[in-house]
Parts: structure tokens; sequence; C-alpha cells
């Protein structure tokens, strides 16, 4: 059983106080909405989540079977999609998957053809990324994230360049792959986190 528990965690960058004595836990099956106005802090909490940026006081803990995990050897436990994560654009979609697959497990090994229709980008197999629209990126980002053999997955603006169908498409996807695995979406749009049984709101955090 994979958990994260976070015990008055807080960040501060120079003067300003992003989020104060943050408690909570997250255990697999979990999904955790974190919402808040522009620039309230959703990026940056998910960023400390994720160990990319440290939080300035408390504490935040990977725990596998009982076990806390150093955040160096948090990396294979996660997977991000968010609008500041750049895709290699030289690379086609079938040499992305291969590239990004050779870090990550595929989840129930499901196979990069199978991967490339779920994404609805069978046509677009041999193209570079750099060439793709704007939502056939955000699917393509989505698809990692989601299609990755990890027990945590942070989804930042889901839906943003999505449109209806693509809207509709996520709302599929994560019903289906959210199952025995922690989701966390930062998000302003209910549409994309209706569904998450836990939800912060930044502002409550100062
Ligand atoms: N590296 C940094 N150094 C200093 N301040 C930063 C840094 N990164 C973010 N901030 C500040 O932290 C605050 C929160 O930013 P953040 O991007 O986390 O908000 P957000 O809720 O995700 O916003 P949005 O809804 O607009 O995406 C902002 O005031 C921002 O300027």
């Amino acid at each position: 059983m994979f958990k994260i528990q976070l015990e008055e965690a807080s960040k501060r960058f120079q003067y300003e106080w992003i989020f104060k004595n943050l408690s909570l836990e997250l255990s697999q099956g979990n999904s955790l909405a974190i919402t808040g106005s522009n620039g309230s802090g959703k990026s940056t909490l998910l960023k400390c989540l994720s160990g990319a940026i440290p939080i300035t006081s408390g504490k935040i803990d990977y725990i596998l079977d009982e076990k806390s995990i150093s955040d160096a050897d948090w990396f294979p436990f996660l997977t991000i999609s968010a609008p500041y994560m750049e895709l290699p654009e030289e690379f086609t979609l079938e040499e992305l998957l291969k590239f990004h697959f050779k870090f990550k497990k595929p989840l129930n090994n499901i196979s990069p053809r199978e991967i490339i229709e779920q994404l609805y980008l069978t046509q677009h197999t041999s193209k570079p990324v750099g060439q793709f629209s704007s939502g056939m990126k955000q699917r393509l980002k989505l698809g990692l994230a989601l299609f990755s053999d990890v027990p945590l997955v942070f989804l930042d603006e889901p839906t943003s360049n999505l449109d209806r169908k693509g809207i509709d498409w996520y709302q599929e996807m994560v019903s289906l792959y959210r199952k025995n695995r922690i989701l966390v979406i930062c998000s302003n749009e209910p549409r994309e986190y209706e569904f998450c049984e836990q939800k912060i709101v930044l502002e409550d955090f100062k």
C-alpha cells in the first residue's frame, strides 16, 4: 500500500507564504483536488508534493508498505502532466512513447499501439510532436501520465486546450484509470475534479 502524508507542510517564497500548516493523508484509491484562485499556489503545492522543489517547514512523506521513502527516490512513483512541462518536440509520437517507457512501465502492459489508439492519435504516429496541435499535445501528456504504471499521478489543469470531445475523453480516462492509485488535480474547473472525494482550497492555508 502506497501513501503520502503531509504534516504541517508550509512553503514560503522570500517573504510570501504560499501555504501554511497543511496536513493531509492520501492512500491508493484517493483523489485530491487542489483549488484556489490564480496565483494562490496550486502549481507550487504540486511541485512540493512531487519533490521538484522543497517545502520550507513541516514534512512530506511517501510511504510504501509502512516504510518511508527518501525524497531522492520519489520519481519512480509518480507522473506529472502540467502546462509548464514541455514534450520533446523533435521525437515522433512513436519515438516519444518508446523513450518514455524506458523509464516507466506501461500500465497493465498496454502496448504503444493501444495507447496511440486510446489517445485518438493513430494517424499521427510518425509525426514529430512539435507539429502536434495544442489539444493533441495535451492528450499525449495526459496519456503519458495515466498509462504509466505508477501509484501517484499529478494533473495540473488537465483540460486546458481540450475541446468538448477532449473534455469528455478526459472524464472517461480518469474514471477508468484512477482506480487503485492516488490522483492529485490542480484546477479551478469543477468538471476536471468533481469526482475527487478530497478537496483543498489554498486560500484556507495562508
Ligand atoms: N520560483 C518562484 N520564486 C518566487 N515566487 C514564486 C516562484 N514560483 C511561484 N512563485 C509565486 O508563488 C505564487 C503561487 O504561484 P503558482 O504558480 O503556484 O499559483 P497557481 O495557483 O498555480 O496559479 P494559476 O492558477 O495562475 O496557475 C505566485 O505569487 C507566484 O508568483
